[in-house]
């Protein structure tokens, strides 16, 4: 046990998978897992282990935003021996190209901050995606013919922004969207040799101001499981 995860040491999987959202890890266990057994409810934040066609799977919540993030990784890959791990998100479209429910793959992701740059200074580190989990993500998505984004994303930390000229400069660049953990996951995935990446599906658009409700984002994005699952073991 550690401070924030009550799981007994073997009860988390080498692999697993990280939504923001404790229950859409419950959802997503019960779902697409088998025999899930419930290994973490401290603080609420929900963590499931079981099987995904004979292979050990954990799913596990890590909260919203990158210092919440960094506690669920540390501990996840520190104390319990996670060797991949894949987040499952949210993200809101900042290209027109890119509708609601489209997945996006992150290659790398920006941010004005992470809770590693103390770390690095004033170097600024390029946080990217395990190559290998990203190319199998891909075909494991166009083969299951999902439509499928793959590029830079945003990681922020605010949800509530205030700053319509940095999105604009990440717009005229390319970025296909924002959510709130990416880039400290890689750092993390880097710092200790593991593989890491992200499958996020767009709930809500920045250009158009669709977005689907609470209920949606927690239990409708199945599609980004099953590529998940199927990049960890290809
Ligand atoms: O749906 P999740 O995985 O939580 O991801 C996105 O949703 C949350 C904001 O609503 C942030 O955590 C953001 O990254
Ligand atoms: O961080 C996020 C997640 C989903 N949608 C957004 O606009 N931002």
């Amino acid at each position: 046990m550690t401070i924030h995860i009550g799981a007994e040491p073997g009860d988390i999987a080498e692999t697993v998978l990280l939504p923001g959202d404790p229950r859409r890890a419950e959802w997503a266990a019960r779902t697409f897992l088998e025999a899930p057994r419930k290994v973490n409810a401290v603080r609420g934040m929900l963590g499931y282990t079981g099987t995904w066609n004979g292979h050990p799977v954990t799913v596990h919540g890590s909260g919203m935003g990158m210092p919440s993030l960094s506690i669920y990784v540390n501990e996840l890959i520190r104390d319990y021996g996670a060797k991949t791990i894949i987040r499952i998100g949210s993200a809101g479209a900042m290209q027109e190209r890119v509708a609601i429910r489209d997945l996006v793959i992150a290659m790398t992701a920006s941010s004005l901050a992470t809770p590693s740059s103390g770390m690095f200074r004033e170097l600024n580190f390029a946080p990217c995606a395990d190559f290998g989990l990203l190319g199998a993500a891909v075909g494991a998505a166009e083969a299951q013919g999902h439509r499928v984004h793959v590029g830079g994303i945003y990681s922020s930390d605010t949800f509530y922004d205030e700053r319509a000229d940095l999105n604009e400069a990440m717009v005229r660049h390319g970025v296909l969207a924002v959510e709130m953990e990416t880039a400290e996951l890689y750092i993390l995935a880097a710092r200790y040799g593991v593989r890491a990446l992200s499958v996020l599906t767009i709930s809500d658009h920045l250009i158009t101001g669709e977005d689907l409700p609470s209920a949606d984002r927690e239990r409708s994005f199945g599609e980004m499981v099953e590529v998940a699952l199927a990049a960890a073991f290809a």
